[in-house]
């Protein structure tokens, strides 16, 4: 069976730009609860996706691991347009009855681009200035990926980016575009020809471009909406006052972990994080982390724990297979919004955290192996291979100057400690089993995990 719409699609009321599978797990998931919107979604650049989806009339679907009925089919694409589709996107963003546009652009994509760069911005900012000139209603932004304070970067970014003595143009954006901060969640791996497979046997469809998720998903949404938007709530969205205690327990505990992960997993022969988390020794550096990183959360401790045991069911969750090397791109993106905040908490009380320092030097091993993917290569790689002053001096000054804890991840990455555990491991609590026990090869492993 093909799929294809049976009714016509809603109407277009919300655009997305960086349609790719967590939009379509999440956003798009989420609207689809709501009739009576409708999503024009842009990639940035793919033109076989769009192409795909619009082969089937923009419906796709959705396989919920671990769900009772696990293949959802999703409708609320109206349309899918390539990101070189510029004349569409400018009339989509100029359209009035467009009250709201999300975005997924990854971690790297909220910076100001320099003059005449094509990026994520300079794309917004070109469909504002069109809505701008033609109807000047007011929009709503609502940033959807893993960075802290989303929505007041986006706005912070988006204000520098416009500034070219227009004024009223900046007056309107000031006044008529509102920026919402949001915590969202959901694993999406990345699909695999595999899936593609599953969902034809468990559903009889054969869809080019389904996405594979988890029954879980969270969205919080702190803003406002003047135009309007989905009931979002009504497929478990929350409108909230703030999301900043989310945002940091989201991004400090599943994402720190996932990234600690990443880089130690590979070297103990681990490809995806059920894999990581079902080698006894990765998992109680987690556990570490979490216990460090919920020291700086101001939360109830029930919630934490709570927080804490759904993270276990879903990174061990089978059929999720979410990999190392996905998440581990663009950790010069991550590692300050997910480890350096800790770290400097536990600094700051004397302590020396040890999942911390792993996933550092960890990731500084991954800057020596090779296949590396990150908008600071050119420089990290080289730092790199000096050490961890040379890392930490290009992201953070004051953790570069802190003698004690350059000295124990030095320790830790390969090569400079032997095979013996270091005094940071050593002084922390005992692994959950020996470390002799995982007999992998540990090449490229931080010392205390060889
Ligand atoms: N996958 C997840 O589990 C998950 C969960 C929470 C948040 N997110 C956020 O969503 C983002 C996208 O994840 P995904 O799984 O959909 O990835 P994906 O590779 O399926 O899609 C990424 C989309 O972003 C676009 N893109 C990539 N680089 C860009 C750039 N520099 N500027 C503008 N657009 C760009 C791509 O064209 C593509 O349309 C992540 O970076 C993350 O911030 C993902
Ligand atoms: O999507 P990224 O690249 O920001 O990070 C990789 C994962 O940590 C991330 O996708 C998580 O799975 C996600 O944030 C869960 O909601």
């Amino acid at each position: 069976m093909l799929l294809d719409r049976e009714a016509e699609p809603a109407p277009v009321r919300a655009v997305h730009l960086g349609l790719g599978g967590f939009h379509r797990a999440h956003q798009a998931w989420y609207t689809a609860a709501d009739p009576e919107w409708g999503i024009a979604a842009y990639t940035f650049r793919s033109t076989e996706l769009p192409a795909a989806l619009t082969a089937q009339g923009g419906m796709y679907s959705l396989l919920v691991r671990g769900a009772d009925d696990p293949v959802r089919t999703v409708g609320s694409l109206s349309r899918a347009h390539a990101g070189a589709e510029a004349d569409q996107w400018l009339a989509d963003l100029a359209a009035p009855e467009v009250a709201v546009v999300t975005l997924t652009a990854t971690e790297a994509a909220y910076r100001v681009p320099p003059p005449g760069r094509d990026s994520a911005i300079s794309r917004l900012v070109a469909g504002l200035r069109a809505r701008f000139r033609a109807s000047a209603a007011p929009i709503t932004l609502v940033p959807c990926d893993n960075v802290p304070d989303n929505g007041a970067v986006l706005r912070s970014v988006l204000r520098e980016a416009a500034a070219d003595g227009d004024a009223a143009f900046a007056a309107w954006l000031e006044a008529g575009v509102l920026v919402v901060s949001t915590v969202v969640d959901r694993i999406t791996p990345a699909t695999t020809p595999a899936d593609v497979r599953v969902v034809h046997e468990l559903s009889g469809i054969r869809d080019a471009v389904p996405v594979v998720t988890e029954p879980y998903a969270e969205w919080l949404l702190a803003g406002d909406f003047p135009g309007g938007r989905p009931r979002w709530e009504r497929a478990g969205a929350r409108l909230v006052d703030s999301v900043d205690d989310y945002q940091r327990r989201k991004l400090w505990l599943l994402n720190g972990a996932h990234s600690l992960l990443a880089y130690a997993g590979p070297g103990r022969g681990r490809g995806t994080v059920r894999e990581a988390m079902d080698d006894p020794v990765l998992a109680g550096l987690v556990e570490s982390w979490w216990d460090t990183a919920a020291r700086h959360l101001p939360l109830p401790a029930a919630e934490l724990d709570e927080y804490r045991a759904a993270l276990r069911r879903r990174f061990a969750a089978p059929g999720v297979e979410h990999r190392l090397r996905q998440i581990a791109v663009d950790g010069s993106q991550k590692i300050p919004a997910r480890v350096l905040p800790v770290l400097h908490r536990e600094r700051g009380a004397g302590r020396l955290p040890e999942a911390a320092v792993v996933v550092l030097a960890a990731w500084i091993a991954h800057f020596r192996g090779g296949d590396v993917h990150d908008p600071r290569s050119a420089d990290l790689v080289p730092a790199a291979r000096s050490g961890a002053r040379a890392v930490l001096a290009a992201l953070d000054a004051d953790l570069a100057s802190d003698d004690e804890l350059i000295a124990a991840i030095d320790a830790e990455v390969p090569g400079t400690a032997g095979d013996e555990l270091s005094g940071v491991r050593a002084g922390g609590p005992p692994p959950a089993t020996p470390w002799q026990v995982v007999a992998t090869d540990c090449r490229g492993c931080p010392a205390s995990l060889a």
